[in-house]
């Protein structure tokens, strides 16, 4: 039988996504949708402005929308998906945990707290029994688990691959599509014929959540990696898919050919959303590029090229599909570990 599901922020871009995604899920059944107070009591296909490249579910369409209140959530909803804004996040998660339900957040807010995995199932699944802990320390039957900001999803499994060569230290440069400042986040006047050398808190995002998601959990606390990461982040105008130019420090000697090998070698899973290829490696030397290549694996693969030595040790691209890999998919792949690992 399929686990109810509901998704808070339902009527937003992350939000809608996760409907697209949920929708034809097999495990998952769409049971509860919430939103601000302006959208409850309104019909979804009224309350939310459907921007998704597919049409809107018909069933999802005719539901309505409840207030962000664990009291307007039918108690036989098992899993929550979060997609609202982190200062909303920070103020109704906890109250929704702490009435019982588990929730797959997206919301930055939490996601470096001490007792919160923040996880990339491919990378760090082992993390998720942080969630004994957090049981313990906050007395929630519910819990709470987080996926990392989009720009640290594209890069991160690039970097557990090579963590067998002692990773030093890493600089990395992103190139960030439009939508992941959201429909309003940036105007065609700012961004056509520019590129915005700033996005607020990214850089600090990219260079602490990378060092908790490489760490170590020792069934008591988890120790984050000693990695130095310099992350420099930019908005450029593509529609989706986020490249990021990489420089690797490590211990040991790691050629072009070591990397690509080492990515190309680095296991999936065999959840529903995880891709079957988790890194695909390109030989030519200008891919990835975000149009040709956000879609792969079902816009849930990495993918890596440009291998190089340079003065700052190897040097290489990589590139995820930020809505997709990086926001509502990784939440959805989360949902996906936390009923493997017998949480729903
Ligand atoms: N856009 C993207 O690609 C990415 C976004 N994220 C993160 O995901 C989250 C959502 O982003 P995004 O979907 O773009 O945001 P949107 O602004 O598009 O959607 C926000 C959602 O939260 C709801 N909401 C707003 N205020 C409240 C409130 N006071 N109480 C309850 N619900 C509220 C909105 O409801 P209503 O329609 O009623 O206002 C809407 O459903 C953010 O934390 C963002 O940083 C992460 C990665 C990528
Ligand atoms: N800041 C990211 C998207 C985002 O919302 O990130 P976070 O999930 O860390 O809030 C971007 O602009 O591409």
């Amino acid at each position: 039988m399929a686990v109810r599901v509901g998704v808070l922020g339902a009527t937003g871009a992350v939000g809608q996504r996760l409907i697209q995604l949920l929708d034809p899920h097999p495990e998952f059944e769409i049971a509860a949708l919430t939103a601000s107070a302006s959208s409850a009591g309104k019909q979804y296909r009224q309350a939310a402005k459907w921007r998704v490249d597919s049409p809107i579910p018909e069933d999802v369409a005719e539901m309505t929308v409840t207030a962000t209140d664990p009291d307007e959530v039918p108690d036989d909803v098992d899993l929550l998906f979060s997609s609202l804004p982190s200062s909303i996040g920070a103020e109704v998660e906890p109250a929704f945990c702490e009435a019982g339900y588990v929730m797959s957040s997206n919301s930055s807010n939490a996601r470096m707290a001490e007792d919160v995995p923040l996880i990339i199932p491919e990378v760090n699944a082992d993390h998720l029994e942080l969630l004994e802990v957090q049981r313990d320390e906050r007395g929630w039957d519910g819990a709470m688990v987080k996926n990392p900001n989009c720009s640290t999803i594209t890069f991160v499994p690039t970097l557990a691959a090579l963590e067998e060569f002692g990773l030093e230290r890493v600089h990395v440069s992103t190139l960030q599509a439009v939508s992941g400042a959201g429909y309003d986040g940036v105007t065609s006047m700012e961004i056509i014929d520019n590129a915005i050398p700033y996005i607020g808190s990214e850089e600090e995002k990219l260079e602490t959540e990378s060092r908790k998601l490489l760490g170590e959990f020792d069934g008591a606390e988890l120790s984050h990696d000693s990695v130095e990461v310099a992350a420099s982040c930019n908005r450029i105008s593509t529609l989706d898919g986020h490249l990021e130019n990489v420089w690797v420090e490590a211990q040991e000697e790691l050629t072009p050919e070591d990397a690509a090998d080492a990515m190309e070698a680095y296991p999936s899973l065999d959840l529903r959303s995880s891709p079957d290829q988790l890194i695909h490696v390109f030989e030519e030397p200008d891919r990835p590029q975000p149009r040709l290549d956000r879609t792969l694996g079902g816009g849930m693969a990495i993918s890596a090229g440009g291998f190089r030595e340079s003065t700052f040790g190897l040097q290489y691209n990589c590139l995820a599909h930020n809505t997709m890999r990086g926001a509502a998919g990784a939440s959805v792949l989360n949902g996906e570990l936390l009923l493997e690992n017998g949480y729903l």
